[in-house]
């Protein structure tokens, strides 16, 4: 992974307008994601733009007014808060004399600021190597060799060859790396189901507060700041809950708008985690203004990911804050946990949290009978597996008779598993 980033660096920011609709907000983004990054905005250009020019991306007399500032204001780097291509981004170096980043760009140096574990490193720098790999070109890299710091782009221009050579190899180590990875993790998930012990995942809008909730709840010293991306990497730990017993808490990245595509198939394996989960928590800053709109945007890259089917508690974070709310647990009709009001920060309304897991995990379990013809009797391993069958018998003509007892959400996983054969061998 690259160790390109440095504190203190004066950036310009450019940000242009195509459309009227959240741009103020998408700005408000990029400069926190700049002062995430450790970086000095000393510099905002703005403008407005019917669609990207070829050449810089912004007109050309706009690349002059960006000069003209980066000049003034002694700028190191300017960041665009767009997608630039290989050339624009060489195009817009040779005229600011500066390094430049695009949105991906300055994603990637968080995220390789934030890496922890292995895998999220991995991840990274494959991500990292990706990107560079399309901007690898002759006669460009001159910029960087000069100094450090975000933005950093690699290997100099007279060892082009070798360079993209060595890329290909390091991209593949690392591919070959992560499949093991992947392979122990899916082992590591198997115990655990095996076990039957429940995943809980922390989800939630960058900046609501699972970190901190994640400490609370475990106790551990996992990294929290008031920085976005605080959380690269599902961090797992276990907990204690009533009439449960044992179950996993896993952290995982905070959701952003606009998150760059590749980035989030980058970060495929870090949102497994929360794919599998049997409960989500939706944790929410319930003092940010836009948390009815963060809500909405973490709904959508859940269904993205095709966990919107999983079980979710809300969890309103931050009531410190607010001067009406109280810790409480709201429920709907039917008596079941929907939304937890607390403060992970003052450690207000815990307990509210743990009667809702408590309440929700407990309901989870199904036990079902079912009849299992010859043809279909493969499910049978797969329950035993999960450690689910309770009782197994064959009848005369050679069907399965079983109960089974699992959480709702993998029968449902195995139902869908099944394309929905499972559910017509249950029997009353
Ligand atoms: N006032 C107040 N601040 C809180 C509370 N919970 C968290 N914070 C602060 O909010 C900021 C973000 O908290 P984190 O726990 O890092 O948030 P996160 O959701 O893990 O963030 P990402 O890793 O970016 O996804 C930190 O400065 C926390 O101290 C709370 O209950 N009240």
């Amino acid at each position: 992974m690259f160790e390109r980033y440095e504190a203190g660096e004066r950036a310009v920011l450019v940000h242009l307008n195509f459309s009227r609709e959240g741009d103020r907000e998408d700005l408000e983004e990029l400069q926190l994601l700049v002062s995430s990054a450790g970086v000095d905005a000393c510099g905002v250009v703005t403008g407005a733009r019917s669609s990207p020019h070829p050449k810089y991306f912004c007109g050309a007399g706009k690349a002059e007014e960006i000069a003209a500032l980066v000049q003034a204001e002694q700028a190191d780097v300017v960041i665009f808060n767009h997608a630039l291509s290989p050339a624009q981004e060489r195009n817009l170096e040779a005229l600011m004399k500066c390094r430049v980043l695009d949105r991906t760009g300055l994603i990637l140096d968080i995220f390789a600021q934030r890496a922890r574990t292995h895998e999220g490193k991995l991840q990274v720098e494959l991500a990292q190597l990706r990107h560079l790999s399309t901007r690898l070109v002759r006669g460009w890299t001159h910029l960087e060799r000069q100094k450090g710091g975000i933005g950093l782009r690699g290997p100099g221009e007279t060892q082009l060859e070798t360079d993209r050579r060595l890329l290909r190899e390091r991209i593949k180590t690392i591919l070959r790396r992560l499949e093991k990875v992947a392979r122990q993790r899916e082992q590591g998930r198997r115990s655990r189901a095996r076990r039957e012990i429940p995943t809980v995942s922390l989800v939630g809008y960058t900046n609501a507060g699972k970190s901190t909730l994640f400490n609370l709840v475990t106790d551990s010293g996992v990294y929290a700041a008031d920085q976005l991306f605080a959380t690269l990497d599902p961090t797992l730990r276990r907990i204690e809950i009533d009439q449960v017993g044992p179950a996993v808490l896993a952290d995982t990245v905070g959701f952003i708008r606009h998150l760059p595509h590749d980035l989030v198939a980058a970060f495929k394996a870090t949102l497994q985690e929360t794919r599998e989960a049997d409960l989500l928590l939706h944790v929410v800053d319930a003092h940010d203004q836009r948390a009815v709109e963060n809500i909405e945007e973490v709904h959508r890259v859940l269904q993205e990911i095709e966990a919107d089917e999983i079980p979710q508690l809300l969890v309103y974070n931050k009531v410190d804050l607010l001067e009406e709310a109280v810790p409480r647990l709201d429920r709907d009709d039917q008596g079941r946990p929907i939304r937890v009001w607390m403060s992970a920060q003052a450690n207000l309304g815990q307990e509210y949290l743990f009667e809702a897991l408590s309440d929700l995990l407990s309901r989870q379990i199904v036990e079902l009978s079912l009849k299992l013809p010859p043809a279909e009797q493969k499910w049978l391993n797969v329950f035993f597996e999960l450690s689910a069958v309770q009782k197994s018998q064959y009848d005369e003509e050679g069907n399965c008779l079983l109960t089974v007892s699992l959480p709702e959400s993998e029968w449902r996983r195995q139902v869908k598993a099944s394309e929905g054969r499972l559910e017509h061998f249950i029997i009353q």
